[in-house]
């Protein structure tokens, strides 16, 4: 049986406080009310970093050079409906303010209280390696 890989840029923000930057996915998407890493889907014939950089600036409004996204780790997740790939990367420098110009709710976390949020379960396992890096 053939299975639908999507694959999903995601990225920590951490600020000088070492607190994640986590992002409330908006009413009448899928899995609506969690709270997730910005990102998107990367689309045909991109790059993930290319991806981020793009999605950075429609839904935070914040500009990032790609030799400040670093790699951390990966999330590899069976949905009923698709599998999700999702490389996070971390990023320390931004140039702009951080703003919701999607009207989502955000919210600055440290990475132990990471668990007090719900997230998508494909994000579950990120946070120990959040909590190893910060
Ligand atoms: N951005 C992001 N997406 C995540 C995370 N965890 C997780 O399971 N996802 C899933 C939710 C979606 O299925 C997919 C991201 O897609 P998206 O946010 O660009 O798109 P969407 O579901 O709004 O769908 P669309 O309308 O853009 O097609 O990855 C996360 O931490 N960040």
């Amino acid at each position: 049986m053939s299975v639908k890989i999507v694959l999903v840029a995601a990225c920590a923000l951490i600020d000088a406080d070492g607190r994640v930057l986590i992002a409330q996915r908006p009413p009448g998407k899928p899995m609506a009310g969690l709270w997730e890493f910005p990102g998107g889907k990367v689309e045909s014939g991109e790059r993930p970093e290319v991806t981020l950089i793009r999605e950075l600036k429609e839904e935070l409004d914040i500009s990032v050079k790609e030799d400040c996204l670093a790699p951390l780790t990966f999330a590899s997740h069976a949905y009923p409906d698709f599998h999700l790939l999702m490389p996070l990367y971390v990023c320390r420098r931004w140039e702009g303010t951080v703003t919701a110009l999607e009207g989502q709710n955000l919210t600055w976390v440290r990475p132990n209280k990471l668990r007090d949020f719900d997230m998508p379960p494909a994000d579950v396992p990120l946070i120990a390696h959040l909590m190893a890096l910060i």
